[in-house]
């Protein structure tokens, strides 16, 4: 699993417990793999379709780094599949994985359109 993105929690990303705000840190996730999946589509039309359990596995702090991790499953027809971890930064401990997350590739007209994409890509490979 490749961590592309830092975070730093801020003082606005709390619960009123003084932890990071689950939802806050979905945002991140979702914002993360509608991105993951921009660059490997090449395409900047699609959707978040399913999101599968989330196990938040420990919390972070203000002042905390956490990175965000995610991999490919699979690669469907219209589709990915993701996997994600978020992790702090300096202990490397877990904080959340989500096991599943569908992105779907949307054509001009809004359907879910062929990607024609099986493995993963690098930009850099791209640019060659
Ligand atoms: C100049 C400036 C430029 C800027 C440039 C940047 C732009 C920066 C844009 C950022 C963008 C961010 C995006 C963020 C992410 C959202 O926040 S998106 C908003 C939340 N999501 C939505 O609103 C989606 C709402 N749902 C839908 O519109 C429809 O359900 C969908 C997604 C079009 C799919 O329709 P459908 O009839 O279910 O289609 P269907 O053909 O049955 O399934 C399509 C695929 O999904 C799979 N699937 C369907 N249901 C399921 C399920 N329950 N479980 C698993 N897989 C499923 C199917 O297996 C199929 O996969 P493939 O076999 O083709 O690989």
């Amino acid at each position: 699993m490749r961590f592309h993105t830092r975070k730093w929690v801020k003082p606005e990303d709390l619960n009123p417990n003084g932890s990071l705000f689950g939802g806050q840190l979905l945002a991140w996730i979702d914002e993360e793999a509608a991105l993951y999946t921009i660059i490997q589509f090449e395409n900047s039309k699609i959707v978040t379709k399913y999101i599968s359990e989330i196990n938040f596995m420990s919390s972070a702090v203000q002042g905390d780094i956490v990175e965000l991790g995610i991999d490919v499953v699979k690669f469907g027809k219209s589709s990915v599949t993701l996997k994600c971890e978020a992790r702090n930064k300096m202990t490397r401990e877990t904080i959340l994985t989500v096991d599943n997350i569908v992105m779907v590739n949307l054509g001009k007209d809004g359907k879910p359109a062929p990607h024609g994409k099986t493995e993963i890509e690098f930009v850099k490979d791209r640019l060659a």
